[in-house]
């Protein structure tokens, strides 16, 4: 049975002519976490961004080849022009490097982007508020403090937000781009398991230059190289 929920055929992205992806062909399973390594400067960020549509403002930016979505059973081309891209983003969501709350309360910056799309019933926000910081271990910390500043937190417990800010719009994919090096060991370490968590209802595809880190969460590793994904070991 297939599996997948993304297909990616020859898949080919430049800056200004500056080729970066190469002719990219790969599936990627439902449920699983796929970690994505390779040398600094070679398109695993941009890489990322082609999945729902992120690069899209870059000037001078261009993509050729094909992304696939299976959405309800059925295989959605990224790029159609009948892709509502607001809804392909609440579907493929992705958190940076550094955590990007924003400068408001903890609930605000939950209750955001639901209201963005369009969830305004008040006890339908909380309880939805409440299931995602819980999901991204996060609610125990902060439940007594919700209506303080996000900016106050922790950088873990930033990160953590930003989880679970991407988590309340359900994603059926979410991107990481190296989510733990800005966190310090312990921080890390409870990322780490919470993108193991995630596995559970979302696909996981994850940036990351530690080797240690993927071996320990990673299902399989793709090793950007020369413009495409090979497929490598992960040594356990
Ligand atoms: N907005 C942009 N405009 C022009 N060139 C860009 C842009 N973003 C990235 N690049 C270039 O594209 C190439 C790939 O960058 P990208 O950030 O995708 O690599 P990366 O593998 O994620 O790097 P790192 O591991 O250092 O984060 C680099 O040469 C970079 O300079």
């Amino acid at each position: 049975m297939d599996n997948s929920i993304i297909k990616i055929t020859d898949l080919h992205f430049s800056y200004n002519g500056l080729k970066v992806l190469k002719g990219v062909t790969h599936s990627f399973e439902k449920n699983t976490l796929t970690a994505i390594t390779g040398p600094s400067g070679k398109g695993k960020s941009t890489f990322l961004t082609t999945l729902n549509r992120l690069w899209e403002d870059v000037p001078g930016a261009a993509l050729q080849g094909c992304v696939e979505l299976k959405i309800a059973e059925k295989w959605r081309d990224v790029y159609a022009s009948s892709m509502d891209i607001a809804a392909l983003r609440r579907m493929v969501g992705m958190v940076f490097q550094i955590p990007n709350p924003l400068p408001m309360s903890i609930f605000r910056n939950m209750a955001f982007p639901l209201k963005l799309a369009g969830v305004k019933e008040k006890d339908q926000v909380q309880a939805k508020v409440q299931e995602a910081l819980e999901r991204a271990f996060l609610w125990d910390e902060v439940k007594d403090r919700l209506h303080s500043s996000a900016l106050e937190l922790s950088g873990g417990q930033q990160q953590r937000l930003c989880i679970a800010r991407a988590l309340i719009l359900e994603p059926m994919v979410l991107l990481f781009d190296e989510p733990t090096s800005s966190l310090d060991y312990q921080a890390a370490g409870m990322i780490e398991d919470l993108l193991v968590s995630l596995k559970e209802s979302c696909t996981v595809l994850m940036v990351s230059h530690y080797l240690d880190q993927v071996s320990r969460i990673a299902d399989s590793r793709l090793e950007l190289a020369d413009g495409k994904l090979l497929l490598s070991n992960i040594s356990r």
